[in-house]
């Protein structure tokens, strides 16, 4: 039997050994009471725990740097309940982003009372830091109670602020309602990181391209693991669309590693050797056993063992009856990332080459970005 979900390494982590070479990384601090939900927030996301898990999750003590990988890497601090601006082990000018959590529970006066202190401090040291606040917890309130608190929250801390000093109010606040218990939490965090990478005007060009080249009337490049997007198209995101995204990203993650190789493993790369269970690695040539389609019967079959060096899995599903004559694909584009679009089912069907032919720049082009955005952050550090 293969370990626990959670304990699985991914896909992306295993192919990419990054935290080997020496990058300069995008700090974001995670901050907020006590139980208040931040280590949830992290092990939900980047270690795939399952939400009812975070139950057992043991206090923070002392801060802990996780490293994730995507276009740009970044380090996220999770910090123990009582840190203050004083006892913080680094300036907050170190940070590009600050996100305060806040149970939605907690109409008192603590959590607020905090968060403007690192606000105003961090507004002292470093006026271009982004400010996020996620209202969490949110799915334990009635849709009427959860605006409310909301609300109350929000005015309460634009209240403090202006308190402190009428410069604070126009201070640009983001505040989110997250939950790890559905897909809010992804949702808000990408929010978060799209402020964190230069290339995005970039890669959402691509995607607008892409969605008017074939007719999609919505594109994402998600995060596999972690199943953030760091990009979208132009058109608005609308939640159903964003969670049977996220839905299908995680039933590909579920099943990917079910299917695994029977050929002995390939003895230079030693990738199949070292996480049993693994989907291939993109750049590993594929055994004549992983020729056969490893997600489902609509993946298309990757090249042949010999020919190409190259193996990016696609899938495909039809959204029938939720968005009748439209099926959602997915295009492995770099180890860690994947197109997911919605197209008309008469596009994909009749004129798959066409799509095909798209995927094909649109890959060209992220990779092109990500090798700029990598270089940068190794050379930043050189
Ligand atoms: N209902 C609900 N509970 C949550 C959510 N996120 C976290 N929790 C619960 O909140 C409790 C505290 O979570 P932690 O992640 O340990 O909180 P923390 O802020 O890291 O706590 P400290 O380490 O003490 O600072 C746990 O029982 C979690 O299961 C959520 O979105 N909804």
């Amino acid at each position: 039997m293969g370990p626990p979900q959670h304990q699985q390494q991914s896909y992306s982590n295993v192919v990419k050994p990054k935290q080997d070479v020496a990058v300069h990384r995008t700090k974001v601090i995670l901050l907020g009471t006590r139980r208040s939900g931040k280590t949830s927030i992290l092990q939900v996301l980047f270690k795939n725990l399952p939400p009812k898990q975070t139950f057992y999750l043991e206090p923070t003590m002392r801060v802990t740097k996780h490293a994730f990988d995507t276009v740009i890497p970044l380090e996220i601090w999770d910090c123990p309940g009582n840190i203050t601006v004083d006892t913080l082990e680094a300036p907050l000018s170190d940070f590009s982003s600050i996100v305060f959590v806040i149970d939605i529970r907690d109409l008192y006066q603590q959590p607020v009372a905090k968060l403007v202190e690192f606000i105003v401090a961090a507004c002292q040291v470093n006026r271009n830091i982004n400010l996020e606040v996620f209202v969490h917890k949110a799915e334990k309130l009635q849709e009427d109670d959860k605006i409310e608190n909301f609300r109350q929250i929000h005015e309460r801390v634009m209240d403090r602020l202006a308190d402190e000093s009428p410069e604070y109010e126009q201070v640009p606040l983001n505040f989110h309602l997250t939950s790890v218990y559905d897909h809010s939490l992804q949702e808000a965090f990408s929010r978060v990181v799209h402020k964190l990478i230069d290339s995005l005007p970039y890669l959402e060009d691509l995607l607008n391209v892409f969605c008017s080249n074939t007719s999609s009337p919505k594109a994402f490049l998600f995060d596999t693991t972690s199943k953030l997007y760091v990009a979208t198209d132009a058109s608005p995101v609308d939640q159903a669309t964003h969670n049977l995204c996220c839905d299908y990203l995680q039933m590909l993650n579920s099943f990917g590693p079910l299917y695994k190789s029977n050929a002995s493993p390939d003895p230079r790369s030693g990738v199949f050797s070292s996480v049993p269970g693994a989907p291939p690695h993109p750049n590993t040539p594929p055994t004549p056993a992983e020729s056969l389609d490893y997600l489902s019967s609509n993946l298309d079959p990757p090249p042949s063992a010999s020919a190409k060096p190259l193996f990016y899995p696609s899938a495909s599903t039809s959204l029938s009856p939720s968005h009748p004559g439209t099926t959602l694909t997915y295009h492995l584009v770099t180890p860690h990332l994947a197109l997911l679009a919605l197209l008309p089912t008469t596009v994909y069907e009749i004129r798959r080459g066409l799509v095909e032919w798209n995927v094909v720049w649109f890959r060209e082009g992220v990779g092109e970005i990500w090798e700029v955005e990598k270089e940068r952050s190794e050379g930043e550090l050189a």
